[in-house]
């Protein structure tokens, strides 16, 4: 039997907490949070938290305090292990795509353009183009002639009446029901659910006869992810096809399908990054007999060429890294280059926004420094200055700080001060608004520094009050609008501001499959505990508890990309990405501190791998 947890979240993923998990209850919680408020209460600088992030941490028990100690004496040594790439990247200094490269994407381009364009929207086959089209990663190019086509699509009212086979019309397919489903919802409209209501019998489950179509019931299941909240007929949908699929013999289906099934149980394109999602979708489309060849070698080619331009964007943000030396000024702190460079990649990976990916990257691996001084290193007087220095955002602030954050005030003093110049004039207000949400995100730090030094035990509410600006996507849905031209106006920023309920959600997806993730090994408080602690509930139901309320964030932020939309689509497809990133980097423990596991293996496979033909 599926637990209701993972009914909720959809597949195999937190199904349970791990097993190693399972035995730690509130008790034992508690118990260690009584040891540590004991030894705390030798002496005031001692720092509550100690965080043991990967086996090959050597995580210092707290010390024993004697009068002579000093603060050095006391900070706790946390060692996150060094960075897996370290200058690698410096290689691709001088990488640049070719004139003549560029002039064969442009030819290739204007052919699948041409067949975009000539395909009739009333046919199957422009569902599957424009599917492939968009899971390729290559969409971009073609985003208005996809608009023109599915507002057609959408208003056809003989959908597809022409496209008969033997047993009738394709449109009583589930295969074809769903995709279209799917591809419409995606471009923000609002179909009912009850085009699947054919394929339910009459007690409103879902006919078993499905399960002779694969096929239908894997577009049944990606399209169950585009769900918003109170749509029971789509809850019903990923329960069922999940269960089904994953109980379905592989030999059952064809090698192409059964991969395709497997990846999608792992990663629904919905909750995909578009640059792994190509990669991955790339093998299974040359497999596929019915692939059209222009295409493939077009998103071939397009996918190797704008990996050369990550690549070069890697090494100059390795330049600057190395720079800035952190790695001796600050060793406490994690050095994770290339894995704040993906995440950014995962918010936007198009050519157009190279100068945001470069701001935002920036300024992540800063907020990653930050997070590391005010749960690792910083004593809690110390935490009072830096917060309060960045809340005056003044040079002159620095004077008042100890050395090691001096070098993490100028470097963010810096990095904000070239975004100001990378402005257009009259755009004061973009790097207002980002830097403002910096310190919104420093407040949140300091809070949750305070509570653990006062020993006080937030209520579930109260937690998470502070927890979604700490969770930094606030700040970060502010700030990757700064570098994106003219597509972003002064409204957006002020949007962001406003705490709507996209980047609440997103920041909700964040915060709690990062405490999910890093339960047991992270101790701090963290949703899993204020749960337990609050509803006398053990770990399981905690766990069951915080994923149904990722699962609604998810269905919130898909309402919220839906006609009419509040802001534009290339605002909410920013919050959107962000929250995608989540899973990938969260859902088997935290990635992002311990990368050296299938995380390195994607990295891999989008920065440094080209694509290859078979
Ligand atoms: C997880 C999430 C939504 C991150 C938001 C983006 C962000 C600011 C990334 C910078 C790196 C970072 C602080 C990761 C979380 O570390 P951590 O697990 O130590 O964070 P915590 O101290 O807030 O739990």
């Amino acid at each position: 039997m599926r637990s209701k947890a993972s009914v909720f979240y959809g597949h195999s993923a937190y199904k349970n907490p791990p097993l190693c998990l399972q035995a730690i209850n509130t008790t034992r919680f508690l118990t260690s949070k009584t040891k540590l408020s004991k030894r705390k209460s030798k002496r005031k600088e001692i720092h509550p938290r100690n965080i043991i992030v990967d086996m090959e941490i050597q995580s210092s028990a707290c010390p024993i305090f004697t009068e002579n100690m000093n603060v050095e004496d006391v900070r706790r040594s946390v060692t996150y292990h060094p960075s897996i790439w370290g200058d690698y990247f410096l290689e691709f200094a001088s990488k640049e795509i070719s004139e003549s490269e560029k002039a064969e994407l442009l030819r290739q381009k204007e052919e699948v353009r041409r067949l975009l364009t000539t395909t009739s929207d009333n046919s199957l086959l422009k569902l599957e183009l424009i599917n492939a089209i968009q899971r390729l990663g290559v969409c971009y190019h073609f985003e208005k002639e996809i608009e023109v086509s599915l507002q057609r699509i959408h208003e056809g009212r003989n959908y597809m009446e022409c496209n008969k086979n033997d047993e009738g019309n394709v449109d009583d397919e589930l295969h074809v029901v769903a995709l279209r489903f799917r591809l419409l919802r995606q471009q923000g409209y609002n179909l009912s659910t009850d085009v699947f209501k054919k394929f339910m019998d009459r007690e409103g489950k879902f006919k078993e006869s499905l399960v002779g179509d694969a096929q239908g019931m894997l577009s049944l299941y990606e399209a169950a992810h585009l769900g918003i909240r109170g749509e029971t007929i789509l809850d019903e949908a990923l329960e069922f096809c999940s269960s089904r699929l994953e109980s379905m013999a592989v030999d059952k289906m064809n090698k192409s399908l059964a991969t395709q099934v497997y990846e999608a149980m792992k990663n629904p394109i919905r909750k995909t990054l578009t640059r792994l999602g190509a990669v991955k979708f790339l093998s299974v489309y040359q497999e596929d007999e019915s692939h059209d060849e222009t295409l493939l070698k077009f998103a071939r080619l397009d996918f190797n060429l704008l990996q050369k331009l990550h690549q070069k964007e890697l090494s100059d943000i390795t330049r600057w890294w190395k720079g800035l030396d952190f790695k001796n000024k600050l060793p406490f702190a994690r050095d994770r280059l290339v894995e704040c460079y993906f995440w950014i990649l995962g918010i936007y990976f198009e050519p157009q926004y190279q100068l945001a990916r470069k701001i935002l990257s920036k300024v992540i691996l800063l907020a990653s420094i930050i997070d590391d001084i005010y749960d690792v290193y910083g004593t809690l007087d110390e935490l009072q200055l830096f917060t309060d220095a960045i809340q005056r955002w003044d040079i002159c602030a620095m004077e008042q700080l100890p050395s090691y954050m001096k070098t993490c005030y100028k470097a963010l003093f810096d990095v904000y001060a070239e975004m100001e110049e990378s402005e257009e004039e009259g755009e004061s207000y973009r790097q207002y608004h980002a830097r403002e949400e910096m310190k919104k995100l420093v407040s949140a730090y300091y809070k949750e520094a305070e509570w653990l030094y006062n020993k006080h035990t937030p209520t579930m509410e109260e937690y998470m009050k502070v927890a979604i600006p700490s969770a930094g996507y606030v700040m970060i849905a502010a700030t990757s609008l700064v570098g994106m031209g003219h597509v972003v106006t002064r409204d957006d920023f002020h949007w962001v501001s406003s705490e709507p309920l996209a980047v609440t959600a997103s920041s909700v997806i964040g915060r709690l499959m990062d405490d999910m993730a890093g339960y047991g090994f992270e101790k701090k408080f963290s949703a899993v505990e204020c749960y337990m602690i609050e509803n006398s509930a053990s770990t399981e139901e905690a766990f069951g508890v915080l994923q149904k309320q990722v699962s609604n964030a998810w269905k919130d932020i898909n309402h919220e990309c839906l006609h009419p939309t509040v802001v534009s689509m290339p605002i909410l497809l920013r919050v959107l990405n962000a929250a995608r990133v989540i899973p990938l980097l969260y859902k088997d423990g935290d990635g992002y501190s311990n990368p050296k596991t299938e995380i390195k293996e994607i990295i891999k496979s989008v920065l440094i791998e080209p694509v290859l033909a078979i």
